[in-house]
């Protein structure tokens, strides 16, 4: 069966992209993400990610990673699964974005939550 290995580079419905490199024999990897949008104030870098997969013997490995924003003052956690189709490999993601806020009055409005598809480019 298909083994679904991150490695390589992945673009989201947002434009974004991802450079995962290679995963290590415990699922370890990292990488680099390139926003395509932001709601941070300084222009966008590439910011450095750290995740780990599951390496089953279906291939349809769970991973997770997280991406510290060199430009914005936040952090987003993803959770997802590898799906192999016909040949073709789709990351179904869940995000979550932590903004740092100035006051734990605004702590309500921190946390976004998003879901996103990637393939690979
Ligand atoms: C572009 N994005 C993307 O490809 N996502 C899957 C979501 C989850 S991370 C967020 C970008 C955050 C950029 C940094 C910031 O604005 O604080 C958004």
């Amino acid at each position: 069966p298909q083994q679904c290995n991150l490695a390589g580079s992945w673009k989201n419905d947002l434009g974004s992209k991802m450079y995962v490199s290679k995963v290590d024999d415990k699922g370890n990897f990292l990488g680099e993400y390139h926003t395509a949008v932001s709601s941070a104030q300084k222009p966008i870098e590439p910011s450095p990610l750290v995740g780990s997969q599951h390496l089953d013997e279906d291939g349809q490995c769970t991973f997770g990673f997280t991406v510290n924003w060199k430009f914005s003052d936040s952090t987003a956690v993803f959770v997802g699964q590898c799906f192999a189709e016909k040949g073709e490999e789709i990351l179904q993601t869940s995000w979550l974005l932590r903004e740092k806020v100035d006051s734990q009055s605004s702590n309500w409005k921190a946390t976004r939550t998003g879901q996103n598809t990637f393939t690979r480019m």
